[in-house]
């Protein structure tokens, strides 16, 4: 297998950028580069040279051995000084010597998880953390990274086997006397680990929001100030504002980060029967959008009233332009930022409310290998309610249950699924 190399840091001009190597030639590389490597994992300042013996740069050097390594491989790090040239000529020097190349994108992490370092959903937890913005996506990411998930389908797992063996051990002993009724342990272990494997595929809806971002619509009649309080959220004039009502015809979104919680603030069309066809386009493409919205503001003018959609139980209701006065209950003005601060407090509020529903799966490959492993323990609750003759049938199910959560840490054949996980990886990861 070749050895790698790529510029692991982002790309640009920085203090310091961090090139990595992986594989069986990267101490050998960096030893030529370096003149000498520092023991492992202990840090070295090195002079970088080619082979003609011109300086490169001065850098601090790092070596991880094989198996104690981010990929399990050999890895060397080169930590340059961060201009492009720099790193430029470290690269082409790298690219010159034999059994090495540039890595693909995501090559480092793959390698990880064909060298056993990461389970498959860790690589989608580290995946995620790198694309992290907010503060729950950052968390949520780590705990799968963590191997969170890989915990938990180790002890459905477990579980499952358990129960499949004491089904086995009852076929066994079929002709027999059977020494002991297993049904009420099998129904147990089944029962929890089913009712686990629930709380999980409900979970995962509110983990993709929490990686995906939260959509809360602003809706409202004509002119109440809808864009008006965007741009005060935003901080800038994300959308056209006037006195004409009809203003706003497309949804206008702006990404925000709301205590920690990643959120689009959709603005919307004015909603009212309006004579004008492009209007009422933008009036549809509102109520569409509001209602696949995770939540909606209301934000009412003083006829306190909104045409063609009406409020969830979870949806807030506010009136605009507070500080005109007049309006009982909570009222904001996007111009005057009153009462701003306590409707982003009651979105949030509703937002983390949700949020904590997440648990550890995070994604609909982990619901749909859950709910197929979920069906076939459901498979195997109803032979045994049958009677024990049925064990055999049973256990099937089960193996056939653990063969799919064996699937959420790529524990059995997952080629089909790496290219789609390895596509949002980028070079050097
Ligand atoms: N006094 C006061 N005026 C406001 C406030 N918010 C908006 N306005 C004014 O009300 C008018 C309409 O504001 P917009 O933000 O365009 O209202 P909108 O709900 O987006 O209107 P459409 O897009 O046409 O549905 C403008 O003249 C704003 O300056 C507010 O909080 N207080
Ligand atoms: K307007
Ligand atoms: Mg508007």
């Amino acid at each position: 297998m070749d050895t790698i190399f790529a510029l692991a840091t982002a790309r640009g001009k920085a203090g310091v950028a961090v090139i990595r190597l992986s594989g069986s030639r990267a101490a050998e590389a960096g030893q030529a580069l370096a003149g000498g490597l520092p023991t492992p994992r202990a840090a070295g300042l090195r002079r970088l040279t080619d082979p003609d013996g011109v300086l490169l740069d001065e850098a601090l050097v790092l070596r991880f051995e094989k198996g104690a390594s981010f990929t399990g491989e050999e890895v060397v790090e080169l930590h340059c000084h961060g201009s492009p040239a720099t790193v430029a000529a470290v690269l082409d020097v790298l690219g010159r010597m034999p059994g090495l190349r540039l890595a693909e994108p995501g090559e480092f992490t793959r390698r990880a998880l064909e060298n056993g370092v990461l389970d498959l959903a860790q690589v989608e937890g580290l995946g995620d953390l790198l694309e992290a913005e907010t503060e729950a996506q950052r968390r949520q990411a780590l705990r799968v990274l963590s191997g969170a998930l890989g915990v938990r389908a180790e002890s459905w797992r477990t579980r499952l086997i358990r129960a499949a063996a004491l089904l086995e051990a009852t076929i066994d002993f079929a002709d027999e006397e059977v020494p002991v009724d297993v049904t009420p342990e099998v129904g147990t272990l089944l029962d929890g680990v089913s009712g686990e494997l629930s709380g999980e595929i409900d979970g995962v809806a509110v983990a993709e929001r929490i990686r995906e971002g939260f959509e809360v619509a602003i809706v409202g009649p004509p002119n109440a100030g809808k864009s008006t309080l965007l741009n005060h959220l935003a901080g800038r004039e994300a959308a056209i504002t006037s006195e004409h009502a009809g203003t706003t015809r497309d949804v206008i979104e702006v990404r925000m980060d709301l205590h920690g919680l990643p959120v689009t603030i959709l603005d919307t069309a004015g909603l009212r029967d309006s004579v004008d066809a492009v209007e009422t386009i933008g009036i549809t493409r509102a109520i569409e959008r509001a209602q696949a919205a995770d939540l909606r503001v209301f934000l009412l003018d003083e006829r306190g009233e909104t045409q063609g959609l009406r409020p969830g139980p979870d949806d807030i209701v506010v009136h605009g332009k507070a500080d005109l006065g007049g309006a009982s209950g909570l009222a904001v003005s996007g111009k005057t930022g009153q009462g701003v601060a306590e409707l982003v407090a009651r979105i949030t509020s509703v937002l983390e409310t949700r949020a904590a529903r997440a648990e550890t799966a995070t994604r609909q490959r982990h619901r749909q290998a859950m709910i197929g492993a979920r069906a076939a323990i459901g498979d195997a609750q109803n032979q045994l309610s049958l009677g024990m003759e049925a064990a055999e049938l049973a256990a099937e199910d089960l193996r056939r249950a653990i063969r799919g959560l064996d699937s959420l840490v790529g524990r059995v054949d997952v080629e089909h699924v790496l290219d789609e996980i390895f596509a949002s990886f980028c070079l050097g990861k």
